[in-house]
């Protein structure tokens, strides 16, 4: 198990309540995890646990344990797990700094003790596998919304971690630029092989890419599962605001009507269903 949330609580150092309550997760090497669940409902406090920005460097009452590959977060430094879980945020601008896309990229890398070489070829791995070669040169700020957040992704995965967690990491880019970073997304996973723990608001894309999902409310898991199994929860998503589905609705519109027997959850399992109802 690559990552162990056992009886995690977190209460913020000026927070009223917790805004983490016993949640307790296991995330396996590989696996593709999303992260769903209201505005306040605890998403970015339970992703800072994951590589110990809580509870080293956000104070306040931190009960039960993380662990990653085996290293108990609240003993091993930020730094350190940072070398294994890579974060990237939703806002790319907070996270580049640098005059250059290579600096921005080469900046992680230079505190590791890597010789040149290997800094070089990391370089140019970030480069390819995020799509951005051709672009060393440019000045970061210059960049559209949706190159800054590959560009963010980049920088962290020079760093050759084996798991990124990514908080909304689309929220903030046109439509361009959220499927250019989804994409990326599933690519390292599936062809990567990385471990992935994403928040995202984009259900159909859970849907289709996730192995399971987490729904939190009020700093608890409420649901997890499969996202098939999740979806089924309709009148639960609904009631946190989530936004079901277009294939989920239809399918449970047309078993409202009795078209269907039973749900059918993404697109081309309603289309099969149909083709099979109409004899197309
Ligand atoms: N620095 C802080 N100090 C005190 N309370 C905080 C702090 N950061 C978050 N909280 C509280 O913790 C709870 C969980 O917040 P969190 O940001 O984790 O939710 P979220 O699900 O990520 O929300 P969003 O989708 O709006 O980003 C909320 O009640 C929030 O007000």
């Amino acid at each position: 198990m690559l990552i162990r949330v056992e009886d995690v609580s977190f209460r913020y150092s000026r927070g009223k309540g917790y805004s983490l309550k016993n949640i307790n997760l296991k995330v396996r090497r590989g696996e593709f995890l999303g992260i769903l669940g209201a505005s306040g409902s605890g998403k970015s406090t339970l992703c800072l646990t994951f590589n110990g920005i809580i509870p080293h460097s956000i104070k306040g009452e931190f009960k039960g344990n993380v662990y990653v590959k085996g290293y108990n977060t609240k003993e091993t430094s930020v730094a350190k797990l940072s070398t294994i879980v890579g974060l990237v945020l939703q806002n790319p601008d907070s996270q580049l700094f640098n005059m250059t896309v290579e600096e921005e990229i080469a900046f992680g890398l230079e505190n590791l003790g890597l010789d040149t070489e290997e800094i070089k070829r990391r370089i140019r791995w970030a480069l390819r596998i995020t799509g951005l070669e051709g672009l060393e040169n440019e000045f970061p700020p210059n960049l559209s919304g949706g190159q800054k957040q590959r560009l963010a992704i980049a920088s962290v995965l020079a760093m050759r971690p084996e798991v990124l967690v990514l908080d909304e990491p689309t929220s903030q880019l046109d439509p361009l630029g959220k499927e250019q970073v989804l994409s990326l997304i599933t690519l390292l996973n599936k062809e990567q092989g990385i471990t992935i723990i994403l928040v995202e608001h984009n259900t159909e894309y859970l849907l289709s890419f996730a192995d399971r999902i987490i729904v939190l409310d009020k700093g608890e898991i409420i649901l997890e599962g499969k996202p098939k199994q999740v979806f089924e929860e309709v009148d639960v998503l609904r009631r946190l605001g989530i936004k079901i589905p277009a294939s989920v609705k239809i399918a449970h519109e047309l078993k409202n009507r009795g078209i269907l027997k039973e749900v059918a959850l993404d697109e081309k399992e309603l289309v099969n269903k149909l083709k099979i109802l109409t004899k197309i």
